[in-house]
């Protein structure tokens, strides 16, 4: 399934959790790291368990993000976590492929003791520190579990001692390497949160530079940005209009034993074929859900 939109809730707040399955989000973050004050991580832990075996969250995705694996919490919060069965589980600050071995290492042991098949709770591997950002794929690569990478700017920016900026030419290189050793380990690869909750158009403009990028998705804090991260993954209508003109075209050749055709005096060959499917497939899903 295609995540766009992923909505972080924070793990201690049941009226918004209570609310997930309305807001129309692709998948959810139900956080016990950051969003959760240190007094509260007990019972953040037991609230987001409750919810995870007592709501029915329909077809949205749930994943909970973890404390890191260098904190007193995190071992409690697997423990307490994996027998719920989140789709996935985030892991925070992700510096070396060692973090990632060690989770899934605990991770396959719970299960085992839970009776689930070792591999069934996915782990989504947070870059955000500089270390994170230059093993990033060593980390995509190393464990079947990984099922995407996902850019963490609040915390890089801050590892980095950079300015967070609007325009976010800061993280430019850690958007694309963390795209790129995504897409060469095969997983997904989601953005970091945009913090402006009155920015709407900022965001859009924001999700539509990082799906250019390559990303398959973009974290939220809010419910009202989840419309904007989806309007980033619609086609324009031209577009649309081209690629089912390429695919035509395309089929037209092959059937004339022809691999290459042109298209309003453009060479249309295989790789622009399968990205104009691409363009119909984003067309479809935005039909889908709208
Ligand atoms: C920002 C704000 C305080 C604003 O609150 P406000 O109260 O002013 O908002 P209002 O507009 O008044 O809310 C209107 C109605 O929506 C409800 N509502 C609001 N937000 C909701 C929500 N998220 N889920 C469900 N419901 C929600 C609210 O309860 C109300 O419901 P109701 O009373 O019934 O009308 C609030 O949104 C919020 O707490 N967000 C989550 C923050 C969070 O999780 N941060 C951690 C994750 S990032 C991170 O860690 C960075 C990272 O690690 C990783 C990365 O980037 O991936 C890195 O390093 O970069
Ligand atoms: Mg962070």
């Amino acid at each position: 399934m295609r995540l766009r939109s992923m909505l972080y809730i924070p793990g201690n707040s049941p009226a918004m959790i209570q609310q997930a399955p309305v807001f129309g989000a692709d998948s959810i973050l139900l956080d016990l790291e950051d969003a959760v004050a240190l007094s509260e991580k007990d019972s953040a832990r037991d609230l987001v368990c409750a919810f995870l075996k007592g709501l029915d969250f329909g077809t949205v995705v749930v994943t909970v993000r973890l404390n890191g694996s260098d904190t007193p919490f995190f071992d409690g919060d697997l423990r307490a976590v994996i027998p719920c069965r989140p789709a996935a589980v985030r892991l925070p600050k992700c510096s070396s492929p060692q973090d990632v071995l060690a989770c899934d290492a605990l991770m396959a042991e719970l299960e085992r003791e839970s009776g689930l098949d070792v591999g069934t709770v996915k782990l989504h591997a947070m870059i955000e520190t500089a270390r994170g950002l230059s093993n990033a794929q060593a980390i995509a690569d190393c464990c079947p579990r990984v099922t995407a990478l996902t850019l963490g700017g609040q915390d890089l920016t801050a590892d980095m001692g950079v300015r967070k900026t609007r325009e976010g030419k800061e993280l430019f290189t850690a958007r694309t390497l963390v795209a790129l050793a995504a897409r060469a380990a095969g997983i997904d690869a989601f953005d970091t949160v945009w913090t402006d909750v009155n920015d709407n158009e900022g965001l859009l403009e924001e999700t539509k530079a990082v799906v250019g990028l390559g990303f398959s998705g973009k974290a939220a804090i809010h419910p009202g940005q989840i419309e904007w991260i989806h309007k980033a993954f619609v086609p324009e209508a031209k577009e649309i209009v081209r690629a089912r003109r390429i695919v035509e075209a395309a089929q037209a050749a092959e059937a004339e034993g022809r691999g290459v055709v042109s298209v309003d005096g453009r060479m249309v060959d295989a790789p622009v074929v399968k990205r104009a499917l691409h363009t119909l497939e984003m067309a479809r899903l935005a039909e889908e859900v709208l």
